[in-house]
């Protein structure tokens, strides 16, 4: 909200160059393992990747079922990027190597991705305007304005059920465009809404990082609660979905969709946000490397484990770390502050006006005894007429004489 206008447009202009730019260092793997080297055993399964799919491919592959065979349902047991303590450090990684990439593509080593404050409450889609993330359609529900450039992205990773039944692996192959409609679930009134700035400071009060077993059934954690499993006080429900998963399911198409969200870029801000309510907790509560759990957290989540499908490989310790000492960036963020209770403001009423009286009270007595102590001076000289000032005659003072 505080960019310029010059800024939005270079900032939409860079995302939409990325998804045009095919990536200079890295390709993906299109096959399994058994079927890397195709069918003739030397024509390695590889293929280029543009920059914007590749940060959309990576997400795919860390949440995609493991195929079990022709036949059998895939495995969906497995997420490497959520539901666990590395939701944060993986995602804070995945954006680092976005904004990495993009500032190569554009030879400018100071840009940075912005954030969205997505805990605003209402049901309105702040950035969702042509000059950000793009308006909705006039002729589309689901669809992104015409005038938002937006509108001619076309997502990949779209057909899960392919790659589930028949063991393949999404690829660089354009599909559908994005599919979006903020506040648009009437089916499920609780994702209706954003979530309030009052969720962002209750759950920076939580003081554990994460609490076993380590999943999206942890209570009184802080990652299971930014990540949006929790009330945002913390305590597991079910049935809720708060902060992170909330501002997802809100905006109701492709980013609510954990195989294909990041192809809607607002995907891009909506984790930078939940990146900077990460470190934020981070700096509040200087936990050191030992509070992430070593061991017994699901697979690809403990401290040492690799954060899959990363290259090169990084681990979800190195990204436990407070982003400005650390990674060398930092958010300008005005969290929201406390607001007093009706008992707390009734309470420092009362204080207040006890204080209040306490030092009027003390005010009027001194001066009052201030006033008495002039007139009793003016009634009754310390030095009577009748004895000879000290200084007029200090020759002839009797040696006996006080002179006090
Ligand atoms: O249903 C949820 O709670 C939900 C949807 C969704 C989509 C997504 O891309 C995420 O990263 C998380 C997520 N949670």
């Amino acid at each position: 909200m505080q960019m310029s206008a010059a800024e939005k447009q270079a900032f939409v202009n860079a995302l939409d160059q990325a998804k045009r730019t095919v990536h200079p260092d890295l390709v993906i793997c299109t096959r399994r393992y058994q079927e890397v080297f195709g069918p003739d055993g030397n024509t390695p399964q590889f293929e280029n990747i543009t920059i914007y799919n590749y940060f959309v491919w990576t997400h795919y592959y860390s949440v995609s079922k493991t195929y079990l065979g022709a036949g059998q349902a895939s495995f969906g047991g497995v997420d490497f990027s959520h539901e666990g303590p590395g939701f944060v450090t993986w995602h804070r990684f995945h954006l680092m190597q976005l904004e990495r990439d993009m500032q190569d593509m554009l030879g400018d080593p100071t840009f940075a991705l912005p954030y969205w404050n997505f805990a605003i409450g209402g049901s309105d889609c702040d950035i969702c305007t042509d000059d950000l993330m793009g308006d909705r359609s006039s002729f589309e529900v689901n669809g992104i304005s015409p005038n938002s450039v937006f509108s001619q992205w076309r997502v990949i990773c779209e057909s899960v059920e392919d790659y589930d039944t028949q063991g393949t692996i999404c690829n660089n192959t354009e599909t559908s465009p994005i599919m979006r409609n903020p506040a648009g679930n009437v089916a499920r009134p609780m994702v209706q809404r954003l979530p309030e700035p009052k969720d962002v400071l209750d759950c920076l009060q939580l003081n554990t990082f994460d609490t076993p077993p380590y999943y999206s059934t942890s209570s009184e954690s802080f990652r299971n609660t930014i990540e949006g499993y929790s009330a945002p006080q913390g305590t597991y429900d079910p049935v809720i979905r708060s902060l992170h998963n909330l501002a997802h399911l809100f905006l109701n198409g492709t980013g609510g969709q954990t195989h294909l969200s990041p192809n809607d870029p607002i995907f891009v801000l909506l984790h930078t946000f939940t990146d900077a309510i990460f470190d934020e907790w981070l700096r509040r509560h200087q936990p050191g490397e030992i509070v992430y759990p070593e061991e017994n957290a699901p697979i690809g989540h403990n401290s040492r484990f690799n954060m899959v499908p990363f290259w090169p490989p990084v681990t979800n310790a190195e990204m436990f770390v407070a982003a400005p000492e650390n990674l060398g960036y930092s958010y300008e963020v005005e969290w929201p502050v406390r607001e007093f209770t009706v008992s707390e403001i009734i309470t420092i009423a009362i204080v207040a006006a006890v204080l209040v009286v306490a030092v009027v009270g003390g005010v009027i007595a001194c001066a009052v005894r201030a006033r008495t102590y002039r007139s009793v001076e003016g009634l009754q000289p310390l030095l009577g007429e009748t004895f000879r000032r000290y200084s007029e005659d200090e020759r002839r003072l009797d040696k006996s004489q006080s002179v006090v």
